[in-house]
């Protein structure tokens, strides 16, 4: 099929909307004039935009966490505790895995067996099988904004159950919900997919109802160099707004070096502005999300309370709109609501203490943040040429030859040329360029911060670098030193 970045026709949507609205029973419970009314009846406050909207002007960094449970009556229980208890100024409601490959029938299963053990057989909460009615339960009572967190290829159902029962903000995106999470989903489709998502959402938009969208920033996780991560986000975050998105929340996961990940924030949000800006849309509402260490975590609860300070530290002072906040469980799996709760006080401790302090103009973040924005404008620059001008074209021939290209990600469609190593103050650099467009004084550049670690190990810039790297988190470091 061919993808293009092109509003969808009403004509088009709706005929698509029938088929999906069969896709599960629940699917029937879904009236659009009737949602929009729902929509429309949820106070200001408690609206996710608006929230986000608040802090912008306030200059705070509002804390998020994930959660999900797959029994709704203790699904409403944890997310009242971590508004009360964990202080959390935006919730979540986290799908589990099955519902994101559209595995209902086993979802179904999932949920009879936490019937009978009384406690979750789900690693998230099941919205699809759950549908309109109890998603309002849930969202109707929480003091606060309720997002949608999930990672599905095919999100379409999903998103008009959520919306419809009173969710306002929604995360994920046709590339960062496809090639970090799944092997064999085509672009085409997923780009298509999610076009759907976000014309809805363009639909509630012009019936008066804003809905927040926040692509899914950190990808892998894993080394993921910020041009390609800000790159991603800002063609996510133009396909939204062709769609009618005019509320986006941009977002990157922290890789470590400080000066480089504020500096990263500081790029995608101005980048994503400029790009917005050059292709038309002069009204759309655009902040930012950093997440928490999206690597491997120590076992050890005092040890992760340390990384997730560390991360808490890294959102407060690149000023991002708010934070994804990780748990002392990070290691075990899904955590218990205290200990959920407990990475939520540790975080807001953080940001409360470094709220006076902005680290976003300093020449060190600044000279970073040029270079940042110097690649992502490589990368696009060929998306645009490659799509002739649509960026929809452009980023599925961009994947085919490799000018996108997302380290460790499973999908066969992405090229897995590129491979990062850390230089020597743990910023991530690019030591395989594979077929990334850069011009040759940033690939020089690349270089010549990992020559700089060579040297310093008396060793040769090799793949080894990026091997000690993935290693040394483990280890409890960034730089994966030569032992
Ligand atoms: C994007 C991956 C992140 O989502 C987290 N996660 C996934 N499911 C849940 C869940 N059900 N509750 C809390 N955190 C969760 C997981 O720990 C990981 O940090």
């Amino acid at each position: 099929m061919e993808v293009t970045n092109k509003k969808l026709s009403d004509d088009v949507f709706f005929a698509e909307r029938e088929e999906v609205l069969q896709q599960w029973p629940t699917g029937k419970g879904v009236n659009f004039d009737e949602a929009v009314k729902y929509q429309q009846s949820i106070a200001h406050n408690r609206r996710f935009g608006n929230k986000l909207a608040q802090a912008v002007k306030d200059g705070v960094t509002l804390i998020q966490p994930r959660a999900g449970v797959a029994l709704y009556t203790q699904h409403i229980k944890l997310l009242q505790y971590l508004e009360n208890e964990g202080e959390a100024d935006l919730l979540p409601s986290t799908v589990d895995s099955y519902t994101r490959l559209n595995r209902y029938h086993e979802a179904e299963v999932g949920i009879e067996k936490s019937k009978e053990s009384g406690r979750s057989m789900l690693n998230g909460f099941p919205i699809v099988n759950y549908g309109v009615d109890i998603c309002r339960a849930v969202t109707s009572a929480l003091d606060n904004p309720v997002q949608v967190r999930h990672g599905t290829p095919d999100a379409r159902l999903l998103t008009e159950i959520s919306i419809a029962g009173g969710f306002t903000s929604y995360e994920g995106g046709g590339i960062s919900y496809n090639i970090p999470y799944s092997k064999n989903h085509s672009l085409e489709k997923t780009i298509r997919y999610w076009q759907y998502t976000d014309r809805l959402v363009g639909m509630y938009e012009e019936a008066g109802v804003s809905i927040n969208r926040e692509p899914f920033g950190p990808l892998t996780g894993t080394l993921i160099p910020p041009c390609i991560s800000n790159s991603v986000a800002i063609i996510e975050a133009l396909l939204a707004a062709t769609q009618g998105v005019k509320d986006i929340t941009v977002g990157y996961g922290q890789c470590g070096n400080l000066i480089q990940d504020i500096a990263a924030v500081r790029s995608l949000k101005n980048m994503t502005e400029e790009y917005l800006h050059k292709y038309g849309f002069n009204d759309v509402r655009v902040t930012t999300v950093f997440h928490q260490w999206m690597g491997g975590f120590p076992q050890d609860e005092s040890k992760a309370f340390g990384v997730i300070s560390w991360g808490a530290a890294a959102a407060a002072l690149s000023k991002a709109t708010k934070v994804i906040v990780k748990t002392p469980h990070e290691a075990m799996g899904v955590p218990t609501m205290e200990a959920n709760a407990a990475g939520l006080r540790a975080t807001k401790q953080i940001i409360s203490m470094l709220r006076d302090q902005d680290l976003r103009e300093i020449p060190e973040v600044v000279k970073e943040s040029e270079i940042i924005n110097r690649e992502v404008n490589c990368i696009l620059d060929k998306i645009e040429e490659l799509g002739k001008g649509d960026i929809a074209i452009g980023s599925i021939a961009a994947f085919e030859a490799g000018v996108l290209d997302i380290p460790f990600a499973p999908s066969r469609f992405n090229a897995g040329k590129v491979m990062p190593a850390r230089d020597n103050y743990g910023a991530v650099r690019i030591l395989e360029m594979g077929n990334l467009p850069l011009s040759q004084d940033l690939k020089d550049f690349h270089r010549m911060k990992l020559e700089e670690r060579g040297k310093f190990e008396h060793r040769d810039v090799s793949f080894q670098m990026v091997i000690d790297d993935v290693y040394a988190i483990g280890k409890g470091f960034l730089v994966g030193r030569k032992n």
